[in-house]
């Protein structure tokens, strides 16, 4: 609500109108000088229209006082028609090419605001509402902005030179062509400005819409609603939001049915109101016949020239408030990102006394813990659902900052985006690229080109992934998509597990943090990783999270958190001896296993 008083605030015509000017020119200073041009050689020869239109009329009824020969007024006015008629095309050719640059501009300052968000401002409920408003305007606004900006632009001039010439020909025809005008301008701004509001308001059911959308129509989802039947249930809410949004279109056509019959009636008055006084003028001898003529020609162009401006105002008001909305997005995180430096890992990262809470959230995610994770070392962290574990994983590699204590790398406190730099994560619910195999590796190592042929192939080998390399169709360079029918693959879960360890050891850093590495494996190839979990990490360190306790027991040293705290710690066999929590859990998970 506060965006949007802040939006109503700022949004006087003008302004906006200002802001849409700058913003077309920046994103494409030369285009914008093109468009310009097209204006004011639109404007001439409207302006041809008229003159030789008096021009003919001249020739044909009083050829004594003409200037040109009949033939040649004719020529001369099919020629600005022609003028006129070639314009259109250009014109419109060159509003989608201004508004192209300017969606790509919107687009590349919202996706780079978006990317230099740290990851607990994009998680933020504020910043992900923003986000997603400003995504939804830049669809479609930055296009109507550009072409609202070009033919307000192009209308003024119309109007401006047309005006002129009805002055010329009698200065009463002005206010009362204009006066059409007025209402219609007046009412198109206020039209106008309920837009941004009203999409404002219909973003957020059209977001739900797309998801259940998105729920019954692609791949990951269809073998659950197929095994639940729950593809009506969807389908039905996605129906209620069709009729909540038709609701909201159906209220918001009202208003603009009325501006239109509104706007429809002043402009046959006005027309209707110059034309009646036009012929009032020829029949007291005020004005001649050609006079007559070529101000008819006028008042018609006129009253086009007003509708595009109006238009115009109309489009700007709807859509400008987009590059506020955006300016004020961009200024809501810092500058600039620091760029961090991948540092070695000699002694190790040690987190001593680290809280952190969510925004918003009463009870500490983590509460007052020490970890360490020498150079080389394996260390595993476990603990039940819920426990701080992953919170703990973010920490560990940069991602949170700790509300209190402190995270040392190598014994100093080192930037949060040095510490990104130098660990890599993987997440229990990693990303499934539907890119090649290829990439799917390497896009853990953004800095490093795709052609590192050798340490693709290396971390493909050590995570156990070279005999399905070999085995897809077109190896390395496979599409790992099923939905992409012949053209891609999809493969079983082990074997993704498999992709993302190769992802996680191309990226080669100190300290690798695995959350549940193991959770699709097979019992032969999890027992087969751990077996020799020291030679896959190559020297690396690594923290583990996993409830899988035969995945955990090498480590070591094995933390178990219990409420975001550190309630023990040991190896498997000191923990064993100790009978605590730990030794709780081993046993009840090994007895299902009797
Ligand atoms: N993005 C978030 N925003 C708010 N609270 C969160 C967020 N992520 C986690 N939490 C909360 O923080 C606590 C710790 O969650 P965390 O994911 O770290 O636990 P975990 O030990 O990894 O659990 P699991 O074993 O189920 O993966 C939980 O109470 C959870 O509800």
């Amino acid at each position: 609500m506060r965006l949007l008083r802040k939006a109503k605030a700022s949004a006087s015509t003008p302004r906006l109108i200002a802001a849409a000017a700058r913003e077309v020119r920046r994103a494409d200073p030369l285009g914008t000088v093109i468009a310009w041009v097209y204006l004011l050689v639109g404007a001439t020869a409207t302006l041809g229209v008229v003159a030789t239109g008096k021009l003919t009329l001249d020739a044909l009824l009083r050829p004594e006082r003409a200037t040109f020969g009949s033939t040649l007024s004719l020529l001369l006015l099919a020629l600005t028609i022609a003028v006129c008629c070639a314009l259109g095309p250009l014109q419109t050719q060159q509003d989608r090419l201004l508004g192209e640059r300017v969606s790509q501009r919107v687009w590349d300052r919202l996706l780079d605001t978006a990317a230099r968000a740290d990851l607990v401002t994009f998680e933020s409920t504020g910043f992900a509402s923003s986000l997603e408003r400003v995504r939804q305007h830049a669809l479609r606004m930055p296009f109507t902005a550009t072409a609202s900006l070009l033919g307000l632009t192009g209308g003024l001039l119309g109007v401006a030179t047309l005006s002129a010439v009805l002055v010329s020909v009698e200065p009463l025809l002005l206010p009362i062509v204009l006066a059409a005008g007025l209402p219609a301008v007046l009412l198109s701004r206020w039209a106008g400005r309920q837009e941004f509001p009203f999409t404002h308001r219909l973003t957020p059911l059209a977001r739900r819409r797309d998801y259940l959308r998105q729920l019954l129509t692609e791949r990951p989802y269809a073998a659950e609603l197929r095994a639940f039947d729950s593809t009506g249930r969807l389908g039905d809410k996605q129906e209620d939001l069709n009729d909540d949004i038709n609701t909201g279109l159906f209220g918001e056509f009202r208003h603009r049915r009325l501006v239109a019959a509104i706007t429809t009636v002043g402009v046959t008055v006005a027309l209707g109101g110059a034309l009646l006084s036009i012929v009032e003028l020829l029949r007291r001898g005020r004005i001649g016949l050609p006079e007559a003529g070529a101000a008819v020609i006028a008042a018609r162009l006129l009253v086009g020239r007003l509708d595009t401006l109006v238009t115009g105002i109309g489009g700007l008001v709807e859509s400008a408030p987009l590059f506020a909305e955006l300016d004020r997005f961009v200024a809501s995180v810092p500058a600039t990102t620091p760029t961090g430096r991948k540092r070695t890992l000699t002694e190790g990262i040690a987190l001593s006394d680290v809280t952190f809470s969510y925004p918003g959230q009463d009870r500490p995610a983590v509460d007052g813990v020490d970890i360490r994770v020498g150079a080389g070392e394996v260390v595993a962290l476990v603990g039940e659902n819920g426990a701080g574990k992953t919170t703990l994983a973010k920490i560990a590699a940069g991602l949170y900052a700790p509300d209190t204590g402190s995270r040392r790398w190598d014994g100093s406190v080192v930037p949060a985006a040095d510490v990104r730099a130098s660990v890599t994560v993987i997440f229990q619910d990693f990303v499934r690229y539907r890119l090649t195999l290829r990439d799917n590796i390497v896009i853990s190592d953004g800095h490093r080109g795709a052609d590192e042929d050798h340490d693709v192939e290396e971390a493909a080998k050590r995570a156990g992934l070279s005999g399905v390399t070999r085995e897809l169709p077109e190896g390395l360079e496979t599409m790992l998509d099923g939905q992409l029918g012949r053209e891609g693959v999809d493969l079983s879960a082990g074997q993704w597990q498999r992709v993302v360890l190769a992802r996680a050891l191309y990226r080669d850093t100190g300290l690798l943090v695995l959350d549940e590495p193991a959770a699709s494996l097979d019992p032969r190839s999890e027992y087969e990783l751990f077996a020799d979990v020291r030679a896959m990490l190559g020297g690396r360190a690594a923290l583990l999270i996993s409830h899988r306790f035969s995945s955990t027991r090498l480590a070591d040293r094995i933390y178990v958190l219990d409420a975001g705290r550190v309630v023990e710690c040991g190896t498997h066999d000191e923990l064993m001896a100790r009978a605590g929590q730990y030794a709780e859990l081993f046993k009840l998970q090994s007895a299902a296993y009797r």
